[in-house]
């Protein structure tokens, strides 16, 4: 027998009594109304991708340019792009013979792709306009700050911000933190060999054929950018790198993912977080994704992760401010005669780039509040502390003040805790992901490996034997010599990071929106569309520059795909060292005697004579043009922190080579590589080191 309610069960025909009518209606008109809304929405929806996918899919972006077919209709062509290795032939086989496509940005943005350095070269040297997604730009500043550098479009407010920073990267800055960097190398490089040896002792033995415990490089490399960026842009020690002190048995490097400090962590959790709520589908249709105040597991985990770092940045930013305000009161007390405790002993106040950063900051709320209130007036309670010189007149006149209101005070930590945020975003992941990239290449080349070996030594030597001239040698302090060098001591080291990124890049993808009108051109003499012809794309067009593809297309470097360090530095017999490579001045020689350049290359000097034939095949590839890297991006909106990242990779790649060899863990490894964010790395590579 049926139990539904509204069948009358006596053997007559069903009634409905007063109230199940209600009911019913209440019932049908619930589902049928959102149900017809539903249907409706779908039928939009489809009718709308239908159309963008026709649109994608039979339209040029760019008029006048071949189109790249198959774009998502929603998500353009970005999602394939970002990873250039598998998609490269997109943009090869879609574009005019001087390499120039048109492709679809998500939500049909207009775009342009250029595969040839002198049109990327163009586009960069003349925009600093640069735009991410709603999404990213939204939750990365939710977790970077307003101001973060990577996240502002371009215009005048970039160039100010812009303006703090670059002035605590200037080459100079840089180069004096060289001994502190050089020491971070010293320490990871300590570990290793102790590692080398422990392997041996367990009955590893020594070499490329001993069985080891695999280090995975990304894991390992973050330690090294994180003690750097620490030490040198925060003046502060997260002791990322463990050493035997204290008694304490170190850990195998191999298990260096959990020597990561916690600050560290947290901090790579937040990024990680910008990425998975501004780039996941899945995360769009989210509340709790979007909205930071539901407390989810999520949300708690990046509030905790969030507090954790802003109080490690306070802490260490406000020291630093602090000592610096001692430093400036104790200067001041010494005008006037009178004793006063300064900074305690070993804490120096001009020792980091965070110096550098407080003090522009400094001068930059200096500059914007002369003409009202001057941050640095003290209150009404407390003396008035600034100096003669550095009234609200202007930066020029800057002088560091002894006092500052708490409010300032508060307001300068955290601007400056915000612009750590995006260098520390901006520098310690692709910094690692470079290394581990170089250790990828060297792996592969055992005779450039014996190059760097050669070059460390040599100069460490010449350090040496021009200590013991001066007698002004500085050691580590361990009993070990650590490099006083920078990177244009060790070109050839240089080179090899050059030359690795310029194969495998860090950095997916860079863009600009094009201010004016821009003419660039399409054709060559014998295609279709002839030498000379050009195509003109419109203001406000995005042009995407994927600079890996760039690197490897053979139109801008010669044997484009061959890790060659060569092409970017020559053995110069006259002063017995690597130098630079001029291509200008290469280019204009062999035109003018093509003979004579192979026979004027010099020889250099070598530890064996096993890589002789290999050497000399390097030896004889053209200069690369460095205009035509893209690594650190070119034009008023590059890398900032270029200096730094140069610097700190060629110190470590000349401490590891001096003594060590690397290899692949797995003799059969291939590479694959795994998008995170805005960043390609290897998904995983295994290294072993040994000593030579
Ligand atoms: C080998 C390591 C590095 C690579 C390959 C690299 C690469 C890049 C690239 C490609 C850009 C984009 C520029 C553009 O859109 O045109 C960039 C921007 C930037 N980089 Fe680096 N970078 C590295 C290390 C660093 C370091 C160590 C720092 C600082 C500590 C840093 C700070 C920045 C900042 C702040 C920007 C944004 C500049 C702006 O928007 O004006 N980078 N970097």
């Amino acid at each position: 027998m049926s139990n539904d309610p509204l069948v009358c069960h006596d053997g007559g025909s069903p009634r409905t009594t007063a109230f199940e009518a209600l009911l019913l209606s209440i019932f049908q008109l619930r589902l049928f109304y959102p149900t017809l809304l539903l249907l409706t929405l779908v039928s939009l929806l489809r009718l709308q991708y239908n159309r963008q996918l026709k649109i994608t899919r039979t339209t040029s972006a760019v008029p006048g340019l071949p189109s790249v077919p198959n774009a998502h209709p929603y998500f353009g062509h970005y999602r394939m792009l970002s990873d250039p290795l598998r998609h490269s032939f997109i943009f090869r086989d879609h574009a005019t013979p001087s390499g120039i496509s048109s492709i679809w940005g998500p939500g049909l943005k207009r775009c342009a792709a250029v595969l040839q350095a002198s049109h990327a070269r163009l586009v960069l040297r003349q925009n600093s306009q640069r735009d991410f997604s709603e999404w990213i730009v939204r939750h990365g500043r939710k977790s970077l700050g307003e101001d973060s550098l990577i996240l502002i479009p371009g215009g005048a407010h970039w160039k100010s911000v812009r303006k703090v920073v670059a002035r605590a990267f200037t080459h100079n800055i840089v180069r004096d933190q060289r001994l502190v960097i050089g020491k971070c190398a010293r320490e990871l490089v300590d570990w290793l060999e102790w590692s080398c040896d422990a392997d041996a002792s367990r009955g590893g033995g020594g070499g490329n054929d001993a069985a080891q415990e695999p280090i995975e490089a990304c894991d390992f490399f973050k330690l090294y950018s994180y003690c750097v960026f620490g030490r040198v842009a925060m003046g502060h020690d997260f002791q990322s790198i463990p050493t035997n002190k204290g008694g304490i048995q170190r850990p195998h490097p191999s298990s260096s993912k959990r020597c990561m400090p916690p600050e560290a962590e947290a901090f790579e959790s937040i990024v990680a977080n910008i990425g998975l709520r501004s780039t996941s589908p899945r995360s769009f249709m989210n509340p709790a994704m979007q909205l930071y105040w539901i407390p989810t597991r999520t949300n708690r985990a990046y509030w905790k992760n969030s507090n954790m770092v802003d109080e490690m940045m306070g802490l260490i930013i406000g020291n630093q401010l602090d000592c610096m305000l001692r430093s400036s009161l104790q200067k001041e007390r010494e005008k006037e005669n009178k004793s006063f405790e300064g900074c305690p002993a070993g804490e120096n106040a001009d020792s980091s780039l965070l110096s550098y950063l407080i003090q522009s900051s400094l001068e930059k709320h200096f500059s914007i509040e002369s003409s009202s209130a001057c941050p640095f007036a003290a209150s009404s309670q407390s003396r008035s502390t600034l100096p003669a010189s550095s009234s609200c007149a202007g930066v020029s006149s800057f002088q560091f003040p002894s006092e500052i209101t708490p409010a300032a005070r508060k307001k300068i930590i955290e601007d400056i805790s915000k612009i750590l945020r995006t260098l520390l975003l901006a520098g310690y992941e692709t910094t690692s992901i470079s290394l581990s990239y170089t250790m990828y290449s060297l792996a592969n080349s055992p005779r450039c490996q014996e190059r760097c070996c050669e070059e460390a030594r040599r100069v460490l030597v010449r350090q040496k034997k021009d200590a013991s001239m001066n007698s002004s040698h500085s050691s580590d302090g361990d009993g070990e010599d650590s490099f006083d060098a920078d990177d244009d001591d060790l070109p050839y080291c240089r080179a090899v990071l050059m030359e690795a990124i310029r194969l495998n890049m860090p950095v997916i993808f860079t863009t600009r929106v094009i201010s004016k009108d821009l003419s660039l051109e399409t054709g060559n003499e014998d295609d279709e569309y002839g030498k000379g012809s050009r195509v003109t794309i419109l203001k406000g067009t995005r042009i995407v520059i994927n600079p890996q593809m760039i690197h490897r297309d053979e139109r801008n470097f010669d044997r484009a795909e061959e890790f060659v360090p060569e092409r970017w530095v020559r053995w110069d017999e006259g002063v017995g060292r690597w130098v630079d490579r001029d291509y200008n001045a290469e280019a204009k020689k062999s035109t003018e005697h093509a003979s004579s350049l192979a026979s004027s290359i010099a020889t250099p000097p070598s530890l064996s004579s096993k890589y002789t034939i290999e050497n000399s095949q390097a030896d004889c590839i053209p200069a690369a043009n460095p205009a035509n890297f893209f690594a650190f991006s070119d034009g008023a909106r590059n890398c900032v922190g270029r200096r730094l990242a140069l610097l700190e990779s060629t110190l470590l790649i000349a401490e590891l080579f001096r003594n060590l060899c690397v290899g692949f863990a797995d003799k059969d490894f291939q590479l694959v590589k795994k998008v995170s964010f805005v960043t390609v790395r290897p998904s995983s590579l295994p290294i072993k080191f040994w000593k030579r």
